[in-house]
């Protein structure tokens, strides 16, 4: 966690009507003098102040669009991509410019504002993060009236109940219950959503603005990433609330009434509950924060004082009849500037894909313990979990050792030493269950048969079921794998379920016969007398004789390999370039287009068409260098696989050619060279969207669906 103060910016709305007798802002040094003379009605003895002086992260004083947001949005939208959360919000008095900060100004493209700048950001920076995948949903709430609305559900927000819950998770911070999440695949889908949402926002007209937005906005985007090269199973979650404060208002001077003044009344009071927790916040040793109080302020648990960059741009309207408003949004913003929060990045780990890399991992491992013992000269030893025969093989090892037959045991592994230790449990077990057999049968002297079948309930006390295979079970005998189908009882007697001596008569016989004919191969084995042998010069000779077929192909392969790779470099370097390019002729068209009139937006000069060619011409280039490297990846895949393949097959006949010339066990033989891994993925993105033509598009695309619903809406009435 790293500590990070809530960044502060005070943005003036433009006025030709200044209040230059009462504000003084030095942009050098990012600060504000406010001068209120005191009122003369008030009598002789008035303590009332007359000066204030403010000092801000930063002063934007009658600056553009895009200069706000590169001071404002630029930074918190980079850090979402790295995995933090962010949260860009406006606050400010009604009217003072909150709604043109992060939305914009309709008329045109180049006003647009911080939300749909930062929608451009991320989408862009998605693009040239080759290296990892991202998935991004949105989701537009509204809290009007201390009720929360979902302004991307299908219902209309006037036929929700508004009663969506806030909670607090203790992994991913505030989340919102049963609010409408959309994933974006690309900037229009997203800018779609902010239309739309827009579109459903709860606005009215009083004395100080015609469009005054009634209601807080949240438009949300939240971020998953995954890398395409590393782990996959670590996942880092972001979210970017942007936010955009309904305005403080005194209710006389906007002329609220009726149901304008009921939703002054919500607006001021949650606004004032949002400055209890900031107080709250900026003092040292509070124990309590008043989050639960309001909508506004759980919403934003995360944004102040939680784990969030978050970044306030308090709007102010300069001008004289504003300035009780303007000192009152100073003072919050100075108090904001105290709060800070703790920042984190999000990660989390994907438990499906976490197995998979275990798995992953524990197969590497086993491959290069595998290598290790092969270049030490060891004999072959198991990583694998034994098997029952393997089992059966301990088990005897272990009798021979307890019967003193064996001095000691020549241990391989670890997992030998287990399954060893095992085997002498499950001997003291059985000698434990035979004792005690033996005293109930002294006891009780039950009647036995010539093979010593008891009868009934007699041998209850025996049935103690032991663990791990090898064992007796209680209906077959020793579970030794798969039988021979030849070795089948063709007596239906010998179908009936064995009694437990009986079965210990048989296994006693098996020992004997296995012991016997594992004592006649450890004597063959000694009598052959295998020689110290150079297990990697004995590969080199295996390779330049008979395996010579099988290492040429091998080496072919590692060659084409290597050609393949150079192929996508080569072709990285110029999706590389094209992306240059094609960047550079959105900067072009993004000039032509501010530069011309309001009035003129939907019209396309020659130099704007040329543009607009160009550009498809790069894509198209784009498109089908990126379709070649993809393939190229794909050939890539398929040669490691080859190789991977080739290797196996010369380990093996390795492994028979080296036992039928040393007479030994064949030993797994190391893979000379390590796996090579396939190519990382290079760029991914299919296409690369203008920045105008998505916001154009995407308003288009919400007028045209609210016209369909406008006349679908009268065909349904008529
Ligand atoms: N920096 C600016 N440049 C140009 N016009 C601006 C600027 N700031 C505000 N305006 C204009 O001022 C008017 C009011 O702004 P806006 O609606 O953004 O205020 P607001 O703070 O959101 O108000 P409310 O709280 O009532 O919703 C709008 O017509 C807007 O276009």
């Amino acid at each position: 966690m790293v500590k990070s103060s809530i960044r502060v910016i005070i943005r003036t709305r433009p006025t030709a009507n200044f209040a230059s007798k009462n504000l003084k802002i030095d942009i050098e040094k990012k600060t504000i003098e406010a001068f209120i003379p005191k009122d003369d009605n008030q009598g002789l003895i008035n303590n009332q102040q007359e000066n204030w002086k403010f000092k801000f992260d930063e002063f934007l004083h009658n600056s553009t669009q895009e200069e706000v947001y590169d001071i404002c949005g630029r930074d918190i939208i980079h850090s979402i991509l790295e995995g933090y959360n962010g949260t860009v919000f406006a606050y400010g008095q009604t009217g003072a410019g909150k709604t043109y900060t992060m939305s914009g100004g309709s008329q045109n493209y180049k006003f647009r504002g911080i939300i749909p700048r930062a929608i451009s950001q991320i989408f862009n920076e998605i693009q040239n993060k080759s290296e990892f995948s991202y998935v991004v949903k949105v989701s537009f709430a509204e809290i009007y009236n201390e009720l929360i609305y979902d302004l991307l559900s299908n219902t209309p927000p006037s036929e929700q109940t508004g009663n969506i819950m806030i909670q607090d998770d203790p992994k991913f911070g505030i989340t919102v219950k049963g609010l409408t999440q959309v994933l974006c695949g690309s900037e229009e889908d997203a800018l779609n959503q902010v239309f739309e949402g827009e579109s459903n926002r709860t606005i009215a007209e009083h004395k100080l603005n015609k469009n005054s937005t009634r209601s807080h906005c949240i438009y949300t985007l939240h971020m998953e990433c995954r890398s395409r090269v590393e782990s996959s199973e670590k996942v880092v979650y972001s979210k970017l609330n942007l936010v955009d404060l309904a305005g403080s208002e005194r209710t006389k001077k906007t002329g609220s009434e009726g149901l304008t003044l009921t939703e002054a009344n919500f607006i001021n009071k949650s606004l004032s509950y949002m400055e209890q927790v900031v107080i709250a916040l900026s003092e040292k040793n509070r124990e309590h924060v008043p989050y639960r109080q309001s909508k506004l302020t759980y919403y934003l648990k995360d944004s102040i004082g939680g784990n969030s960059k978050t970044l306030m741009v308090a709007n102010i309207w300069p001008e004289p009849e504003h300035m009780e408003e303007t000192i009152s949004t100073l003072r919050f913003a100075t108090r904001m500037m105290r709060v800070s929060n703790e920042i984190t990045i999000n990660v989390e780990l994907d438990p499906s894909q976490l197995v998979d890399r275990y798995k992953r991992e524990i197969r590497d491992l086993k491959q290069e313990l595998a290598m290790h013992d092969t270049l030490a000269n060891r004999g072959r030893v198991v990583y694998e979990t034994y098997t029952p025969e393997q089992q059966y093989q301990i088990q005897l090892l272990a009798e021979r050792y307890l019967e003193g037959d064996l001095d000691e045991v020549e241990i391989e592994s670890l997992r030998q030493v287990r399954e060893l230790f095992n085997q002498i449990k499950n001997i003291y077990r059985k000698t434990m269950t035979r004792l005690g057999a033996e005293d109930i049968k002294s006891r009780s002297r039950p009647a036995t048969n010539k093979t010593g079948t008891l009868k009934g309930n007699e041998v209850k006390g025996f049935e103690e079921r032991e663990e791990g295979v090898g064992q007796e079970e209680h209906s077959g005998g020793f579970g030794l794998g798969k039988a021979n189908p030849n070795s089948r009882p063709v007596d239906s007697s010998a179908l009936e379920p064995k009694n437990q001596f009986f079965q210990e008569e048989e296994i006693e016989e098996k020992k004997i016969s296995s012991r016997e004919e594992a004592k006649k191969a450890s004597a063959n084995r000694n009598s052959k007398k295998i020689p110290h042998i150079d297990k990697n010069q004995a590969f080199m000779e295996f390779k330049n004789g008979e395996g010579k077929e099988i290492d040429s192909t091998l080496n072919d392969n590692k060659d084409d390999l290597k050609e393949r790779k150079n192929k996508i470099k080569y072709l990285t370097d110029e999706v590389n370039g094209l992306k240059k390019l094609i960047d550079e002729c959105k900067d072009n068209l993004d000039n032509i287009r501010n530069e011309r009139h309001n009035d003129e937006e939907d019209v396309i000069d020659e130099e704007e068409f040329a543009l607009i060619k160009k550009l498809k011409d790069y894509k198209k280039a784009y498109r089908s260098n990126y379709d070649q490297l993809k393939a190229s990846k794909d050939e890539i895949n398929a040669i490691n696989q080859n190789i991977e393949f080739a290797r196996d097959k010369l380990i093996a006949e390795f492994e028979i050619w080296y036992e039928k010339k040393f007479g030994a066990q064949p030993e797994m033989m190391s893979r000379e060279s390590a796996r090579e891994r396939p190519q990382t993925e290079e760029k991914t993105n299919e296409d690369l969207d203008l920045d105008a033509l998505a916001y154009i598009k995407a308003k288009k695309n919400v007028q045209t669906l609210h016209k369909a619903k406008k006349v679908l809406g009268a065909v349904g009435k008529a």
